[in-house]
């Protein structure tokens, strides 16, 4: 087996006397979608944010995060800036924070290879409009020159999953990015998340509060409970194969769930 894309090893963090994570331990693999649910507050975002040193200075990290094999908390600002920029892509639930409202669609789309990867602004235009094309936004032309507020916000999210593969990414971190969108359109961008992945051999982390949705649509899926990951399963496995008394618990209490996140 190939080294994974993204390992997190006993990965603690702190804020003062506060300790939400404890001893994190999770994989994500090329070409592998890799579910993380949990309840709210039990430290699914942290974990993200902690993966890309995206925390406080009041932030306190023990363990490890290797991205494409390197050592993510103990690389200087320059290595990060270019795992940051090389390998890895955020996806966060609102589109319309991800994007400058007063910038272009087009601007906002190029300017990562523009700035970052110093592409010519034309190449950079040409791989926008291509990508725009590739998540289904039709008369990419057009949409390149209008503003956030001109979009609906599932042709946003789209234009943000666009935004995240202009670089190449090597790994999507998707934190609930789809979970404000209706059912329709969460289809949608699910399926052209899917094709994106599998034409690019990306490996996904899919944090979801849905446990439908990550039994269905996730390989493997791990559950995280006050900090802790507390087991770890096949998606397809998920509602019959549990045994921790906390997923059980989760999982009795989906209908629940499913109607405050609605
Ligand atoms: N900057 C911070 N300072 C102190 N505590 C924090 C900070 N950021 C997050 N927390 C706490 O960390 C815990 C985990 O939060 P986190 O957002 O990671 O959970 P989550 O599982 O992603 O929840 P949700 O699904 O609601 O987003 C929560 O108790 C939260 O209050």
């Amino acid at each position: 087996m190939t080294a994974p894309l993204l390992e997190i090893s006993d990965l603690s963090l702190r804020y003062g006397d506060a300790k939400i994570l404890n001893r994190v331990n999770l994989a994500v693999a090329a070409g592998e979608t890799v579910g993380l649910v949990g309840e709210s507050g039990s430290g699914k975002s942290s974990t993200v944010r902690a993966a890309l040193r995206l925390l406080p200075t009041s932030a306190s990290l023990e363990g490890s995060v290797r991205i494409g094999g390197r050592d993510v908390l103990g690389v200087d600002e320059r290595e990060l800036r270019s795992i940051r920029a090389d390998e890895v892509a955020l996806i966060q639930q609102d589109p319309r924070g991800a994007l400058n409202p007063v910038r272009r669609i087009g601007d906002s789309l190029t300017e990562r290879l523009v700035r970052v990867h110093g592409e010519r602004s034309v190449d950079a235009k040409r791989r926008g409009l291509e990508l725009l094309e590739a998540v289904g936004i039709s008369r990419p032309e057009h949409r390149f020159r209008q503003y956030p507020h001109e979009l609906s916000g599932g042709m946003l999210q789209r234009v943000v999953i666009a935004a995240a593969l202009t670089t190449r990414p090597k790994l999507l971190l998707a934190d609930e990015a789809t979970s404000a969108l209706d059912v329709t359109t969460q289809a949608e961008v699910l399926a052209i998340l899917r094709d994106q992945q599998q034409e690019r051999g990306l490996g996904v982390l899919f944090i979801t509060h849905d446990l439908h949705l990550a039994a269905a649509y996730c390989d493997r899926v791990y559950v995280m409970l006050r900090g802790e990951v507390v087991e770890e399963l096949s998606g397809a496995n998920l509602f019959a194969g549990a045994s921790d008394p906390y997923t059980r618990l989760l999982l009795e209490a989906v209908p629940t769930i499913r109607e405050e996140t609605t």
